[in-house]
This record gives C-alpha cells, sequence and structure tokens, in this order.
C-alpha cells in the first residue's frame, strides 16, 4: 500500500515524483514494474505515456481506506480510457465525467451509470438528453437553464437525482487559470448573489428531479487541506439553510477535487490522511453545531489518482546551443504536455538507459512544434553529454497529459502503455496520419 502519511519515507522521498513501480539504478538502468523503459521505447516508439496500473490502484485503494465512508469518484477529465475506466470500476470508486465523450468511454467499458456523477458549466441538451437515457447517477446542476431542461427530459415514472453546484468563494489552486473556487468566474452558482438559493428552489420544485445534495469544486493543484475544511463549513451552512427555508435534509455533500501532487522531488502534495481527518471533523462539527445530521462525504480526484502513475518517454532529437541556454529537443512538446505552455508547469526530466559520462549541466527541453513557447522543462538538469538519440523520462504526466493532447502540426498523439504485474501492454495506440486524415472529407 502506498503510504501517504504526513512524513513521507525514506524510499518516497528518494522517489520524488516517479511512480512506485519505478526504479532507477547507478548505471542509468530506469524500470517500470520490472521492465526496462529502453525496452518500451524500443516496442511502441517515442514518444510514448507509460503508465503504471498497480500505482493507480493503490491510490484508488489508498482514497478508500483513508475515507471508508466517503464516495469517491475519480475525475475522468484527468485521464480516461476504457482500460482506466475499468480499473476505478474494479476498485470501487465511483466517476466523475463532464462531458458526453468521457460518458460514451466509461459507458463503453461497462461502468456502471448509476456510479457515475455528470458535470459541466454547460452541458448541451444532448449530453443531458444521453445522461438521463443512460441512468447516469447524479447530475450536477451548473446553472438555471438547465434545470428546466433536464426534468423535461426524464421520463414519467422515474425520477432524476441532481447535486447544485455552489461557490464558496475559496481561492484555492496552483494558478489562476485552474481556480473554480471564487466569486466571477463561470463555474457553480453564486450563493452571494442569490443564484444558488435560486436553482435549489427551482430543483425542489421539479417533481422529476431529487436533490441529493450540494456540490463545490474549489480549483486544482491544491496542497493545503485549509480551503477543504473551509468549504464544508460553508457548504453545510447552505445545507442548513436549505433545511431552514424548505425543510429538506440533504444526504450528500461533494467537495469536488484538485488534490495535489508532487512534480518535483521535494515537493509534496496534499497529504491524504491530514485531509480525510479534517475534513470529515470540519463536516461533522459544523453539523453538530447546526443540530444538522451529518451528510455522506463525495470527493473527485482526478491528478491524485492518475497524475503520479505516469511518465512520458522521448527521444532526444537534437542538442542546440544557444547565447544563454542550451536547448535539448524531442520528438514531442506542447502536443503531449501543453502543461507548462498554459500554467508554466514545472517538471522533472531523467536520461534512461545508459550511464551518462561527465557532470550535468542546465538545459530547457523543449519540443518540435513550431512556437517558441513549446516548452517542456525549463532549466532542469540533465547529463552534460545529452545527446541525439537519447532517451528521456519526464515524471508525473498520467494525468491532463493525454487528455490535454492536441494533434497540433499534426503530429498525431501519442501511445498509451500500461505497465501491471503481467508486463506491458498497449492500451490505446499511437494516433497516425491515416488516424488524422479520417475525419478530412477530402478535396
Ligand atoms: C468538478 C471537478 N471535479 C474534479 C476535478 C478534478 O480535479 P483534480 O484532477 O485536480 O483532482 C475537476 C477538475 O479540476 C473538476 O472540475
Ligand atoms: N488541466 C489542468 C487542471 C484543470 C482541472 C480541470 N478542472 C492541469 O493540467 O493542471
Amino acid at each position: 500500500m502506498i503510504a501517504m502519511t504526513a512524513m513521507p519515507s525514506v524510499a518516497e522521498a528518494a522517489r520524488g515524483p516517479w511512480s512506485s513501480s519505478t526504479w532507477f539504478g547507478p548505471g542509468g538502468e530506469a524500470t517500470l514494474a520490472g521492465v526496462p523503459l529502453v525496452r518500451i521505447a524500443q516496442e511502441f516508439g517515442t514518444p510514448a505515456y507509460v503508465l503504471d496500473e498497480t500505482d493507480v490502484r493503490l491510490r484508488c485503494r489508498a482514497y478508500r481506506s483513508a475515507l471508508p465512508r466517503a464516495e469517491i469518484a475519480y475525475a475522468a477529465k484527468a485521464f480516461l480510457c476504457r482500460a482506466m475506466a475499468d480499473w476505478v470500476r474494479a476498485e470501487g470508486l465511483s466517476l466523475d465525467v463532464c462531458s458526453g465523450g468521457e460518458l460514451a468511454v466509461a459507458l463503453s467499458a461497462g461502468f456502471p451509470a448509476g456510479r457515475i456523477i455528470f458535470h459541466g458549466n454547460a452541458k448541451t441538451p444532448r449530453e443531458l438528453q444521453t445522461a438521463v437515457a443512460e441512468g447516469v447517477g447524479r447530475i450536477v446542476i451548473d446553472n438555471i437553464a438547465e434545470i428546466g431542461r433536464l426534468a423535461a427530459l426524464v421520463p414519467l415514472g422515474r425520477r432524476q437525482k441532481v447535486l447544485v453546484r455552489v461557490v464558496p468563494d475559496i481561492a484555492a489552486g496552483a494558478h489562476a487559470a485552474v481556480r473554480t473556487g471564487r466569486e466571477d468566474q463561470q463555474f457553480g452558482l453564486s450563493i452571494a448573489s442569490g443564484a444558488a438559493g435560486e436553482a435549489v428552489a427551482r430543483v425542489l420544485a421539479q417533481p422529476a428531479l431529487v436533490l441529493a445534495g450540494l456540490h463545490c469544486h474549489l480549483g486544482s493543484q491544491i496542497t493545503a487541506v485549509e480551503p477543504y475544511e473551509d468549504a464544508a463549513r460553508v457548504l453545510v451552512e447552505q445545507m442548513a439553510r436549505i433545511r431552514e427555508t424548505h425543510g429538506v435534509v440533504l444526504p450528500e455533500l461533494d467537495l469536488g477535487g484538485g488534490h495535489g501532487i508532487a512534480y518535483l522531488h521535494g515537493e509534496r502534495g496534499l497529504d491524504l490522511a491530514s485531509l480525510a481527518a479534517r475534513l470529515t471533523a470540519a463536516v461533522e462539527d459544523r453539523c453538530a453545531g447546526l443540530g444538522l445530521p451529518a451528510p455522506r462525504l463525495i470527493v473527485e480526484p482526478g491528478r491524485a489518482i492518475s497524475g503520479p502513475a505516469g511518465l512520458t518517454l522521448y527521444r532526444v532529437i537534437s542538442v542546440k546551443k544557444a547565447l544563454n541556454h542550451t536547448y535539448v529537443a524531442v520528438d514531442g512538446g506542447m502536443s503531449d504536455n501543453p502543461r507548462h505552455a498554459l500554467y508554466g508547469s514545472p517538471y522533472e526530466v531523467r536520461l534512461v538507459g545508459r550511464r551518462p559520462q561527465g557532470g550535468m549541466r542546465t538545459v530547457t527541453v523543449v519540443g518540435h512544434h513550431c512556437e517558441t513557447g513549446d516548452t517542456i522543462a525549463e532549466n532542469v538538469p540533465l547529463p552534460a553529454d545529452v545527446h541525439p538519440g537519447d532517451l528521456i523520462a519526464v515524471a508525473a504526466t498520467g494525468a491532463y497529459h493525454h487528455s490535454m493532447a492536441s494533434s497540433y502540426n499534426l503530429t498525431g498523439r501519442p501511445p498509451i502503455v500500461a505497465v501491471g504485474p503481467e508486463g506491458a501492454r498497449l492500451l490505446v495506440r499511437r494516433e497516425e496520419a491515416g488516424d488524422l486524415m479520417r475525419r478530412d472529407v477530402g478535396l
């Protein structure tokens, strides 16, 4: 079991942002669950996303044992393919989806619709229709317009469970672009403006809908517990207000995801044990103070389940000395990892597969796209003798990499290779020129 305690173990600290089955040897050897990364690169080509199945499963289990009474809904937007949906199902988690595409992949993998939560600030009428038709367990109301629209889609004799997403007005998250808990952004319904209260009243007035609880999502890559405690208190107070106004006691409280991970050696992610203890206490204490029964907690981790389990393998194409920097250019880039371009995110990079000669030097790892901003890792140490043909690995790329990948410059997205107890296997094949042309209807 992966220990997620306040103090990382010596082994964890040494491993840094690499997945639990990764091993680096003194001569440049690098393996995942015993499979050499060099062999994966030879067999599946580069760039390639490599996913540690055991690590994903252990993280699912760590959540379930830290929060045994809560519902853990993996956020599919971090990374989803059919095998991933199957692992999540088998580990007893629910699934949070935010599009018709994610829903289709989950259902085609046999994920039970009743364990799916459907989100989105602008769900299309078609997405709502499919979600209802497929029997999705809960739909998160995120605007007033979709309340009537959704109710009209529910067949006679059935009722659809919903949560109402509210804005707790709490600032948290690693970058302005991923903070969703403050007023004046496009997600959730404002408590302060009265929109949240109006949505609750409208849902309660629809016989086809059942209001199961409130929802919020603060943002992403949050490493402190306090914002979650604050959000829990704000939402419990709203639940008490709903009981006073409407005489309804809501059974569920969904505090979203956003749990941060380490991307670099020495960094700490959100501490799961401490989150579990303090969040549960915050909900129970506030409920006791208000005379409310404690609702069932739901959390929606995405990055914290799949992020640390992934790495990306690239082949070095060129090494160029510019006036002030050395650029190591690889065969991928912002099409498989847009996170540096979007958020300035830092990454840890390692040479794998050979023993370096000489010391280290500071380099910037760039991609092969036609943009100066196509950077993967800025000013990172790599062996001074790094040269074309070398293999390098980038850590913690299991979340928001494949799911945010594009086919910019018509390069095609990398494959996803899983490594588990039975060795390496392809989950999603490389996107080839033929795939890209399939949508092009021709001359
Ligand atoms: C509603 C909702 N839930 C869960 C998540 C998962 O976030 P993270 O991957 O940061 O845990 C997100 C994305 O930030 C989200 O928008
Ligand atoms: N895509 C972002 C996080 C946004 C999460 C979705 N609400 C990232 O890579 O960090």
